[in-house]
């Protein structure tokens, strides 16, 4: 199985009310223990790439380690560039063999975010590339910028349909109160679904997306607090909204934060526990492991695309 774009996998999730996880990849490890739980649930995967993960890795690296997670497990798996800032971002992973990118070009104004979406989609589509926008301002950190709660625009549904109609784009990312990292609310959660259920019926049968979508799971905080870290405060999107949004168009989920301490927790624990240890494949495979669980959980608890690939 080669690699795939997303758009039979969003048609299917469209009609049977689940969302596809896309996680985000840095390294060996995470994207093993990705691919793994993905094998043992028989799940369709997107892993995706920040401009952040290709300055890490070097691009070859990540796209070869993807390749090698496709012929480990025969799953259907799409190479996603996530949050491509600029045409020649998007452009480059095109031509590295990504089967889809998204365009933010949510920080322009409504105008300069048709045009250069337009721009990649025409780009994209010639060579058989789907393309993600976003559409509304996140809240949180991405990249090092941090977009505060003030500035954060929630997605007005006249013109979202305008947009998608305007740029031929394939899916669309919302803006409904999630936010990146994990500080994502101050008092209870709160998402907008009247807005979403709005932006659904305007465009029915659309794939929309979800980004800031960690759960942001207490145990996993206290490990990290626990064993030597100190991210006080954290909270993410409770998994009854997600399910929630799942069923209401929304057939991509984005998740990094909870990778990240999933692994970030582990580690921590194994180093405290074994202080005599120094074999990186020690600490690193007990990262793995919980990147495995974590992913695993989403899947079968969650995203409901267990059983899917
Ligand atoms: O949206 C994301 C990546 O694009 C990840 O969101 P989280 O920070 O909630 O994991
Ligand atoms: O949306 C942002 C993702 O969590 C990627 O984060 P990053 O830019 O730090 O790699
Ligand atoms: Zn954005
Ligand atoms: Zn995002």
């Amino acid at each position: 199985m080669p690699l795939v774009t997303s758009k039979e996998m969003f048609q299917k999730a469209y009609e049977g009310g689940y969302a596809v996880g896309a996680f985000n990849v840095n390294n060996m490890e995470i994207i093993q223990g990705i691919v793994e739980a993905g094998k043992e649930e028989n799940a369709p995967l997107i892993l995706q790439v920040s401009a952040g993960a290709r300055k890490y890795a070097k691009p070859v690296y990540l796209r070869k380690l993807v390749e090698a997670a496709i012929e480990d497990t025969g799953l259907p798996i799409v190479l996603h560039l996530d949050h491509g800032e600029n045409f020649e971002i998007c452009k480059a992973c095109v031509d590295d063999g990504f089967t889809s990118v998204m365009i933010d070009g949510s920080k322009h104004p409504f105008e300069e975010n048709i045009a250069i979406t337009k721009q990649v989609v025409e780009y994209a589509h010639e060579r058989g590339v789907v393309v993600e926008a976003e559409l509304g301002k996140l809240a949180g950190i991405e990249d090092n910028v941090k977009v505060t709660e003030r500035e954060a625009t929630f997605t007005d549904p006249d013109q979202a349909v305008e947009f998608v109609e305007r740029t031929g784009v394939d899916s669309l990312a919302v803006a409904i109160g999630t936010s990146h990292g994990a500080y994502k609310f101050k008092g209870e959660p709160k998402l907008d679904f009247e807005r979403l259920e709005k932006i659904t019926k305007m465009l029915p049968g659309f794939p929309l997306v979800l980004h800031g979508a960690s759960t942001v799971l207490p145990e996993f905080v206290e490990s990290c607090n626990k064993y030597g870290g100190s991210i006080p405060g954290a909270k993410g999107v409770p998994e009854e909204m997600l399910k929630k949004a799942a069923g209401m168009g929304v057939c991509k989920i984005n998740i990094d934060t909870d990778l990240r301490l999933a692994m970030t927790a582990s580690v921590r624990k194994y180093l405290a526990e074994n202080p005599s240890e120094f074999d990186p494949r020690k600490y690193l495979g007990a990262g793995r492991d919980a990147i495995k669980e974590m992913v695993r959980h989403k899947i079968k608890n969650v995203l409901g695309c267990n059983g899917k690939a």
